[in-house]
């Protein structure tokens, strides 16, 4: 007998169990159909009984899972069972049960943690830990906090709008999606972090971030149906990274950036002082912290923390910073490209903005700010119907039904059931929006728009968990497009079309189709 053979009770114990497999698999699935408290909900048998069947329209269809809840709700009606323990809503009511104010559930962490960002106040999962982050963070992205430095936003448009009009020289198209994406790069690495990323001024707005994005995207759908992915990336050398996906390197040169300048800060704060305006760094090392019971530290303190201590603020620095990028530059950047695209293409859109821009701000030369821009009516309209065809986020951000259950648009909900509704449901839906694939800003402009389509402007979510760069982002849209469309006339290269606006989902929209490009000129009145 081998040295090596299992004890005759372990030997006999192993087939079984193997043959126990199937056995085990078949009860799980004849319960989920039957006897599982979400068997009443109407839904496809396949999606009931397997979470490969979402694994499927996320991964083998290459982000197609937003789309297919459309022909979702097309067959089942207005909740549908998408998963063994998951429902999807698409009754208007449900949002605001969902995501609203007074909701506390908590993000779903198989979806979340995907994004390796655990401890950014975007990857924090549970609601209380969420709102202390919140808490620190919030007073940066203030209203006040947003008009003190909007003269450093003004600078990156300035140069945006400077760096387009080299275009006019070399009679050449400019690509607005990189450019879009290059500023508002620069914004948030500046507003964020208090050093830029100088995207604007590479070749062709051809930053390596900004490329980088695009082509790693599509890996969150991998690591969030494979989590072990996800851990062996966060752990493996950068070179065996780089190895296996090159287009990883913008993504990894940030990581390394942004970490360089942590240790710097960590090992000597007061470099804080020399900082021209408070980043997030001020608000959690500085104020905010140790305050809300977070890893914080207050500047003289740090001389004297423990090598762990420091690690752990620094990977949580870390996770705030990347996400930050992330979050700030891909989002603005989407909602000012679709609306440019849709400007470029309709010329009643244009003129009528164009007019509006000219009268409101006659003397081109003299700077016209953000509150001046927001007050302006059909600039503020198409800023809304961008970000309604952005979409803000594309898939569905998942929560789940704590322990002593939940009430979503009346239905009761058993504990872990994980619940969303997604924007594209609620953007697309015509008895709100009518004819909800055009773009038509006038739809803002009737005079009960405030009161009966505001509400289902959901692009940065809504209540405790809503996006915390609102004020920004909003900033960034008054102060881009206006400039953009005051001070250019940018006329369509005609290569573009709506089937370029056909996004692939990856939590925002992936937009493969050919880059919206225009001939730039100086506008003179
Ligand atoms: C047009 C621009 C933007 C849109 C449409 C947008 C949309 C959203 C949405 C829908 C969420 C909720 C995500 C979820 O629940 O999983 C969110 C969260 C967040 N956004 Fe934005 N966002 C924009 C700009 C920004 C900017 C400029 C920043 C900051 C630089 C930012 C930072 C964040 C953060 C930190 C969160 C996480 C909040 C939390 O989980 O409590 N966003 N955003």
């Amino acid at each position: 007998m081998s040295h090596f053979s299992f004890p005759p009770t372990a030997q006999s114990a192993l087939p079984v169990a193997i043959a126990l497999i199937p056995l085990y698999i078949v009860a799980r699935i004849v319960y989920r159909l039957t006897w599982h408290p979400l068997a009443i909900i109407p839904g496809p048998k396949l999606a009931a009984s397997t979470s490969l069947y979402r694994a499927y329209y996320d991964v083998v269809c290459d982000g197609e899972w937003s789309e297919h809840l459309h022909v979702l709700h097309e067959r089942y009606g207005t909740v549908v069972r998408v998963g063994p323990n998951e429902l999807h809503f698409s009754d208007p009511n449900a949002y605001a049960d969902i995501y609203g104010t007074g909701s506390t559930f908590p993000k779903d962490e198989k979806m979340y943690r995907c994004f390796g960002s655990s401890k950014s106040v975007f990857g924090q999962t549970d609601f209380h830990q969420a709102q202390k982050h919140r808490a620190a963070l919030g007073p940066l992205f203030s209203r006040r906090a947003t008009l003190r430095l909007e003269q450093e936003i003004q600078k990156h448009v300035d140069h945006l709008i400077s760096q387009l009009l080299t275009y006019q020289k070399a009679s050449k198209a400019a690509d607005l999606h990189l450019a879009l994406r290059s500023v508002t790069l620069d914004v948030v690495t500046s507003y964020c972090f208090g050093s830029c990323f100088n995207a604007l001024d590479y070749a062709g707005f051809a930053h390596p971030v900004a490329i980088s994005m695009d082509a790693t995207l599509h890996l969150c759908w991998l690591f969030k149906h494979i989590p072990i992915l996800r851990t062996l990336t966060d752990n493996c050398p950068q070179w065996i990274g780089l190895a296996l996906m090159p287009a990883t390197k913008g993504y990894y040169d940030q990581a390394n950036q942004l970490g360089a300048q942590i240790d710097e800060i960590l090992e000597n704060p007061q470099t804080l002082t020399n900082s021209e305006h408070e980043t997030m760094y001020h608000y959690f090392i500085e104020h905010q912290g140790q305050k809300h019971g977070l890893p914080g530290v207050k500047r003289e303190e740090s001389q004297q923390m423990t090598t762990q201590e420091k690690a752990q603020l620094r990977l949580w620095l870390l996770h705030e910073g990347l996400n930050l990028r992330f979050a700030g530059s891909e989002t603005v950047g989407n909602a000012c490209t679709l609306a440019s695209f849709y400007i470029l293409k309709d010329q009643f859109v244009k003129k009528r903005l164009v007019d509006e821009l000219v009268g409101a701000w006659p003397d081109v030369d003299e700077p016209m700010g953000y509150e001046e821009l927001e007050k302006l009516p059909y600039l503020t309209a198409v800023i809304k119907e961008a970000l309604r065809l952005s979409w803000g986020t594309v898939t569905p951000m998942p929560r789940v039904v704590g322990p002593a259950g939940g009430v979503v648009a009346g239905l009761s909900l058993p504990p872990g059931t994980t619940i969303a509704m997604g924007n594209t449901i609620m953007h697309r839906n015509p008895d709100i929006f009518p004819d909800p694939l055009q773009f038509i800003p006038e739809r803002w402009l009737r005079p009960d728009s405030a009161a009966t389509l505001d509400r289902y402007l959901v692009a940065f979510s809504k209540g405790p968990r809503a996006c915390i760069g609102i004020n920004l982002a909003w900033c960034e849209l008054y102060l881009i497009l206006g400039n953009m469309f005051r001070k250019l006339e940018l006329t369509d290269d005609g290569h573009s079309s709506l089937k370029d606006l056909e996004f692939r989902e990856y939590f925002i929209p992936l937009y493969r189709g050919h880059h919206l490009h225009a001939y730039v000129e100086k506008r003179d009145q």
